[in-house]
This record gives structure tokens, sequence and C-alpha cells, in this order.
């Protein structure tokens, strides 16, 4: 019989099994016992301030409600952040996600973009005019590229900025329907500012995309300017609480000034100076992309402690008659589905940590003037997005799968995560045209390989033979599972390589040849995808200092990601016999064993991300694993039971069973 006081006993009795102190793996996780101090005192200072907790529970509010109150919630964590002095990005970040967790912010494009693109694309002029009236709300902005006819293809923007250099402005117009800006972020009804991408026409002649700071709304009434129509696109599939707009612009003039010219400029006779390099003016895109993977990692890793803490509470069916009931988490089915999610839930986690560190990194170089790594950063940012975006959001809803009836419930937290996280397999780049850019880098690296030229370190496993088979045994050796796996990605962008050379002999243009490919070429692009982030897990359990036993258990870990991954796509790994049959047994059984060698830490693993349950708002992933007693205090409070009965029983009912369906004819 479940308690309804104190932690449930099954999963005090989990905690006490695990193998090594959540503690040590926590400060691994995070990087430190300093930095899991700073996060527990962010997520507190969140948690416990009484202005979050004035307001019902997200799932009960109607669409405006949605909005207002997350806009309260994320002017308030502004105003906080200033008070609190939390400059860095860490620090914001550790703060929002319990202060307002998947909630997305009616203010998060001003800035996660708007500033960004302002301090990356803006001179020294631009800067000083609007960052600091950026930094106190006067101007609050957005990023609108997207149009109604055109997200992916950027260079197909229809959107016209043309210069008039009588009176040195721009003169911005949206030309046609499909040309009006759709789904910028807080544009409906929040930003007063945006930076519009648009064709550049200058002297008579098109010098494609730029970026241009336009006033929408007016500072002091909020009312659109003449030549503005602007609003809110309408309800989504999530994403309730962000104002997602439209805009259309006609003949709406701005100065000279107002084109971002870091990097590009048109002087005032008009003369157009171009970029160093054309993409340069991407950046933006690439931040978020760079962003999107921790994001995805975090969404993954919550429902991974709300669906393992659940199955070790929950109770279903008896093994053998009359006997206790087991706790789902102990059948086969329930951890094949789980473990592996946990697995990828840290696999991403460390991919985001990576990503973070490289991006910082390298367009450090790119402010310096050098700018040789941008292909690099493009596509493996482009290419971790892409993958951990569908990995995630796939894994977020096994999760919810996972948790029965009750996962389908706002009350287990799950489908909050789900439409929070899975927009990220759309925005910033859709996956396939994401995948399609990081094989188009791996298409050049081929060609690289062919002419006997040096390839970055992390391309360097495209040279292995291919004749090699794998070198597998009994015990599933991490290195042989890294080298499987970048095996199979060379075999595939060797394949992709070959598919388009022989459309090419057939007599097909090299446009053709790529469009006959592309479902390899993506093939191979999620294969490298898959070999980095496999090598990059291996790489932090083997290199890293941690504490053994936390060593021990994160290895399996880190085996169990591998060797499912193989396990699940064997197609690709045995194509050209690089497993034998008896090495995809050995596979398949180290797969079982490894289910079962996690099983007691499964709780530990969760737990060690040190989410409270303020930031979880899940009846079913409490810490005490009191599910029941939530599940029905949460019923309860739904506002529909405010009243016994309700006045549709009066006006609908009622009638109905006395054969009266009057009301009806009225409409
Ligand atoms: C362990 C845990 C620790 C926890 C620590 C936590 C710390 C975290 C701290 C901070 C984290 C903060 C987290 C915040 C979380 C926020 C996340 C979520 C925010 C959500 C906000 C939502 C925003 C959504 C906004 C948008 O969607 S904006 C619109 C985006 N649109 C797109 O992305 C469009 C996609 N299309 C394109 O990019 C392009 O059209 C294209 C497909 C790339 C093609 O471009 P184009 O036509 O110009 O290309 P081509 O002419 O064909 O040329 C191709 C060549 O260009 C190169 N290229 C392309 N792009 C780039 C680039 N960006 N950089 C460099 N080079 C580029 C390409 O490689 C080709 O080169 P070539 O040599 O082959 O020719
Ligand atoms: C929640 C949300 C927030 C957003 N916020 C912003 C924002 O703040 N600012 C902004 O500017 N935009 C924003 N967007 C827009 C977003 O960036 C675009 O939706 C995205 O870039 C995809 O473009 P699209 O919608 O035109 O899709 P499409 O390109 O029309 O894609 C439709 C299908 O066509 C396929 N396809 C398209 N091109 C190719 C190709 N070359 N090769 C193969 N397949 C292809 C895609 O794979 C996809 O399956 C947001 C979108 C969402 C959902």
């Amino acid at each position: 019989m479940a308690t309804t006081t104190g932690v449930n006993s099954d999963l005090a009795k989990e905690r006490n099994n695990s193998t090594f102190d959540v503690e040590e793996l926590s400060n691994f996780i995070y990087r430190g016992p300093e930095k899991v101090k700073r996060r527990r005192y962010l997520h507190n200072l969140a948690t416990k301030d009484p202005f979050f907790r004035k307001f019902k529970p997200w799932a009960f509010q109607t669409r405006e409600e949605q909005y207002e109150i997350c806009l309260q919630k994320h002017l308030y964590i502004n105003k906080k952040c200033k008070e609190l002095n939390l400059t860095e990005p860490v620090d914001k970040f550790f703060y929002t996600e319990a202060a307002a967790p998947h909630e997305n912010s009616p203010i998060g494009l001003h800035t996660v973009m708007f500033i960004p693109t302002i301090e990356k694309q803006g001179t020294e002029e631009q800067k000083k005019r609007w960052l600091p009236l950026a930094e106190s709300l006067k101007m609050i902005g957005t990023y609108a590229q997207t149009e109604m006819g055109h997200g992916t293809f950027i260079r197909g923007l229809e959107t016209t900025a043309t210069y008039d250099p009588r009176t040195r402005e721009f003169i911005l117009n949206s030309p046609t329907i499909t040309s009006m800006k759709y789904w910028p972020g807080n544009l409906g009804k929040t930003t007063n500012h945006c930076l519009v991408m648009a064709q550049l026409y200058t002297q008579g002649k098109n010098c494609g995309i730029h970026m241009f700071m336009v006033q929408i709304r007016d500072l002091e009434t909020h009312m659109p300017l003449a030549g503005i129509e602007v609003g809110d696109i309408g309800p989504k599939f999530g994403y309730g609480t962000n104002d997602n707009g439209f805009l259309r612009l006609s003949n709406v003039r701005i100065p000279r000034e107002n084109m971002l010219m870091r990097y590009s400029k048109v002087l005032e006779d008009g003369t157009y100076v171009k970029p160093p390099n054309a993409k340069i003016a991407y950046g933006s895109m690439v931040l978020v992309r760079a962003a999107i993977v921790t994001d995805a990692a975090r969404a993954l890793a919550q429902a991974c402690v709300i669906s393992i803490r659940y199955s070790a509470v929950r109770r279903q069916t008896e093994v053998s008659p009359g006997g206790e009931e087991a706790q789902i988490i102990d059948y086969q089915t329930q951890q094949y589905r789980l473990f592996p999610l946990l697995a990828t839930s840290y696999a991403m986690y460390f991919a985001g940590r990576f990503m973070y560190d490289f991006y910082l990194k390298t367009t450090a170089e790119i402010e310096g003037g050098n700018l040789d790594s941008m292909p690099q950063l493009h596509a493996i940012s482009a290419g971790l997005k892409a993958f951990s975006s569908w990995m995630c959001s796939a894994g977020v809803e096994t999760c919810r799968l996972c948790c029965g009836g009750h996962g389908y419930s706002h009350a287990s937290g799950l489908p909050k995560i789900y439409i929070d996280v899975v927009p990220g397999c759309t925005y910033e780049g859709e996956n396939n045209v994401m995948m399609l850019q990081v094989a188009r880098f791996l298409m050049k690296m081929y060609g690289k390989l062919q002419n006997g030229e040096a390839l970055p370190t992390f391309m360097q496993y495209m040279s292995t033979d291919l004749n090699k088979k794998s070198c597998m045994t009994e015990e599933v050796a991490l290195n042989c599972l890294v080298m499987a796996y970048e095996h199979r990605a060379a075999r595939m962008i060797r394949d992709a390589a070959a598919s388009m050379e022989k459309l090419v002999q057939s007599g097909k243009s090299p446009v053709e040849a790529w469009n006959g490919s592309t479902v390899m070429l993506t093939w191979a692009a999620i294969a490298h995808c898959h070999a980095f982030v496999t090598k990059l897990f291996v790489e932090t359990v083997v290199k890293s200092r941690m504490d053994s036993k936390v060593q021990s258990a994160l290895t399996s870990l880190c085996k169990l990601y591998a060797v499912h991954g193989i396990v699940e796509n064997l197609g690709g790994f045995i194509q050209d016999q690089f497993f034998d049959s008896k090495q995809v047994k050995i596979l398949q059984k180290k797969l079982m064993q490894l289910l079962a060698e996690i099983r007691p830490n499964a709780v530990a693993f969760v737990d060690a991300f040190d989410y409270p349950d303020e930031v979880l708002q899940s009846c079913l992933g409490r810490y005490d694993g009191q599910v029941y007693q939530a599940l029905y205090d949460y019923a309860k409070s739904s506002p529909m039971n405010e009243k016994e009965v309700l006045d549709s029983y009066y006006k609908y009912i009622k009638p109905a069973q006395n054969g009266k369906y009057q009301q009806y004819s009225k409409l």
C-alpha cells in the first residue's frame, strides 16, 4: 500500500540501492560543487519567491492569460536579474528555468536574438544608440526574418529595403501577401521594434538580404506606426504564452543608419560595401541553434526524471498469480523504452556543453577577424541542433507514453515539456534542411579526402579503411563502439557521394544529382551526428576526472547509449558486413545486460539532474513519489470542479433530457 506522506517507500528503496553518490554525479554534470551550489541558489531564489506562486497553473489559463501571466513573470525576472546583478547567461538561464518553466517568454526573442544581433552585427555607434534602450526595455524587439511564403530559403525573402540617396533613407515594403513577416516571436503585440531581414536594393541593384532596425509601434501609445500592419497569428500547437506575429510594411521609411552595418554597408551616395563573408549575417541563427542543444537536453532530462520516478512508484499487474504487483520499472519493455532515453539525455547534455564552449571559442575568433572556422561552426551547430531536437522531442513523447493514462494529463507536466521542445525541430532551420547543410559540408570534406588534403580533426574518421571489420568482442569495448559509428558514417558519406557521382555520369546536372541523393545525404548527416555525439559521450566518461563509482555507472550508461543506437539502426551497421551475426548477438545480449545493470541506478541518475519539484511541475515526477495524492489534489483544483453543478447542465443537458432542443434552432 502506498503511504500518502513522507517519501514513497519504493522510491526510498531505489535511492538506498544506488551504487554511487548522487551529489558526486550532480557535481560532474554541472561542472563542480561550486556551480551546483550556485545553480541551487538561483533555483531557490525563484522557487521560493512568492511572486511566481501567485498565479493559477498554466494548464488552467486561457491563451490570453497564458500570455499576460507569462509576460508578468518575465518582466519580473528581468527586474530581479538586474537587482541581483545576474549578468552571466548561465545564471539567467538557471534562474529563468525555475521561475517560468517551459513557458516561452513574450520578451524571449528580445533577449535571445534582438539584443545579440545588435551586439554582433551593429557598429559601435549603433550599439551605443540601441543597447541602453533595449536593456531598459524602452525598445522591445524581435528578429523578423521568416515570411509567410519563405522560412527556409532566406535568399528568397521578398521584403524589400530600397535605398533613397536623396533622403538617405531606406524604404521598406512587403510587396506581396507571401512577403508578410509571419511567425517572429513576440512580434504580434509586445514589441515596438524589430530587426527586419530584407532584400537590399541600392543604385538599382539587388545586394541580397540584410538586417534593418524598424520601429513598428509608437513608444508612448504602443499603436502601430503609419505603414505598419501587425498582429498575433493566432493559437498554435503550443507556445500560447508567445505572441508570434505577422507584419506588413508599406513604404516605411527608416534612416540609412538603421541598416546593421558592422560588416556590410551602404554609403551615403548608395555605394554598397560587401561583408568579408556573406553568411556572417546568419550569426544570430547560429547562436540560437547552439543554445537549442542544451534546451533540448534539458527537456528530455526533465521528462526522464518524471517518467523514471513515476515508473519506480507505479505498480501494475501481478507478475505471479496472487503476488505483489510489480513496479513498472521492473518490466524489461519499460526499461528498454526509458533507459536509452536516460542515456540520451546525458549524451545531449554533454553535447550541449560542448556546443556552448565551441560556440564561444569560435565566435571569439570570428570577432577577431579570423573567419576560418565559420563553416565548421555552421555544420556542427546545424547538425547538433537538428539531431538533439529530433532525439529529445521523440524521447519526451516516449516518456509521456511510458506513464500510461496519467501521462496524457497536464498533471504529469509532460505535455507542456513536449510542446515547448518540439518546435525546436522547425524553428531556427527545419531539421531536414539543417541536415542537408551538414551533408553539404560532409561532401566538401569527402572531396578534400579524395584530393589528399588535410581534414579537421573531427572529420579524420572519414579516412578509415571501409574494408575493415569490427573489433567487437564479448567485452563490448567503448572504442569498438565508437569505431562502429564512425565506420557507418564514413560508409554512408561515401555512398551518398557515389550516388551523386553516378547521377552526374548518367547526364544529370550537379543540382539534379544533389536532389536525387538527398535521402542518402540526410542518412549520412544523421549518421555523422550520431557518431559525433557518441564519441563525445565516450570521451567525456573516459577522459574526465570524477568519482570512480560515478565513472563506473556513467560508463554503463554511455555503453547503453552506444549499443542501443546500433541495435535500433542495425541495417546501417551490417550493410557491408562490418558486424557479423555473432557480433550482432553479442550486442543484443549486452543491451539486455546493460538494462539490468542500470536498473538499480535509474532513480539516482535522474535525481542527479537536481531539478526541484517546482521546476518539474509534475504530479508524477515529485521527489517524494506521492503521486496519487498529488493527482487527486490536482483534479480537485480544476476550475471545472469549482461548482458541483455547471450552468451547462441547466442550459443543455436538462432540456435535452426533457426532449427540448429549441435552443439549437436559434443558431
Ligand atoms: C551540462 C549542462 C550545462 C547547462 C549550462 C546551461 C548554460 C546555458 C546558457 C545559456 C543557454 C541559453 C539557452 C537558451 C535556450 C533558448 C533556446 C530556445 C529559444 C527559442 C527561440 C525561438 C527562436 C526561433 C527564431 C527563428 O526561427 S529565426 C528564423 C530562423 N530561420 C532559419 O533558420 C532559416 C534556415 N535557413 C538558412 O539558414 C539558410 O537559408 C540555409 C538553409 C542555410 C541556406 O542559406 P543560403 O541559401 O544563403 O545558402 P547558399 O547560398 O545555398 O550557400 C550555402 C553556403 O553557405 C554556408 N552557410 C549557410 N549558413 C551558414 C552559416 N550560418 N554560417 C556559415 N556558413 C553558412 C553553407 O555552409 C554553404 O557553404 P558552401 O561553402 O558549401 O557554399
Ligand atoms: C514556434 C516558432 C517560433 C518561431 N519564431 C521565429 C522568429 O522569432 N523569427 C523568425 O524569423 N522565424 C520564426 N519562426 C519561423 C521558423 O524559423 C520557420 O518556420 C523555419 O525556419 C522553417 O521554415 P518554413 O516554415 O518556411 O518551412 P518550409 O521551408 O516551408 O518547410 C516545409 C517542409 O519543406 C521541407 N523543405 C523546405 N526546403 C527544403 C529543401 N531545400 N530541401 C529539402 N526539404 C525542404 C522541409 O524539410 C519541411 O519538411 C518560428 C517558427 C515557430 C514554429
